[in-house]
């Protein structure tokens, strides 16, 4: 039985950067690592209408944080037997955002605390009704949200595909989206979470990469 470990940051954080690195670090050291990215784009029409809907498509549907959260939330749930399937034959399973993005993002638009309404609704349709695992560690990637934006901006410029979405244009919700993040970890949200920097000598980096 592998551990699951959930990465988590904001948009242009540097999550995909920071889960390739550590994937390659357990792999050279002959653990079996699966890795997945939620939202799964490509792969479930339920993410692909989300990405549509914060690129303005859709009417109205981007505008209920609740309808958001559950494509999300039904994305993922289309995955659950395949995380369980992966837990169970691999070392680790490593995620590229998972149930607290949801908990986050929704908490933040709405302007609620972590313990308010949203992220409860959150964590009782994921881990309660959609039986999906929960993790056995989060990891949230806390760069500077200015950091966090350039870089989604810098990106933004070079590859044309990689255009800013509603949430990644709105500095007000990012700034939101980063406290909550800091209160999920603070609270050690459903599991044991660690806050890092990502670069390499934080020591919360060595002990992932440790693990
Ligand atoms: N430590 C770093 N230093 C400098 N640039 C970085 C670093 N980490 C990531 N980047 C760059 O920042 C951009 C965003 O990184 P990445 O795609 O890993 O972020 P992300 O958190 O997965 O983003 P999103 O959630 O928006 O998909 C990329 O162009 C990447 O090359
Ligand atoms: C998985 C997930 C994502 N979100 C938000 C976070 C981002 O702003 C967008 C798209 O994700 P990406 O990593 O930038 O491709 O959606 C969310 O609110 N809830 C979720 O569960």
């Amino acid at each position: 039985m592998g551990k699951l470990i959930a990465v988590e940051g904001l948009d242009g954080a540097g999550k995909n950067t920071l889960v390739t690195s550590l994937v390659t670090g357990w792999r050279a050291r002959g653990m079996s690592v699966a890795t997945l990215a939620f939202p799964r784009y490509g792969a479930a029409v339920t993410a692909d209408i989300a990405a549509e809907a914060l690129h303005g498509r859709h009417g109205d549907l981007a505008s209920s944080a609740y309808a958001m959260a559950m494509l999300f939330a039904l994305d993922r749930a289309d995955a659950a037997g395949q995380i369980r399937a992966d837990i169970d034959s691999h070392d680790v399973v490593i995620l590229d955002r998972y149930v607290a993005s949801n908990a986050a993002y929704s908490a933040a638009r709405l302007g609620e605390p972590i313990s308010g309404p949203a992220a409860t609704w959150v964590a009782d349709l994921e881990f309660g009704r959609f039986a999906l695992p929960v993790p056995n560690h989060q990891v949230f990637l806390g760069v500077p949200t200015s950091v966090a934006a350039e870089r989604a901006r810098t990106r933004a410029a070079s590859d044309a595909t990689r255009a800013r979405d509603a949430y990644e244009r709105d500095g007000d919700l990012q700034t939101r989206v980063d406290a909550a993040y800091r209160d999920l970890a603070a609270a050690q949200w459903f599991s044991p979470w660690s806050v890092t920097t990502g670069e390499a000598d934080d020591p919360a980096i060595e002990e992932l990469t440790a693990i």
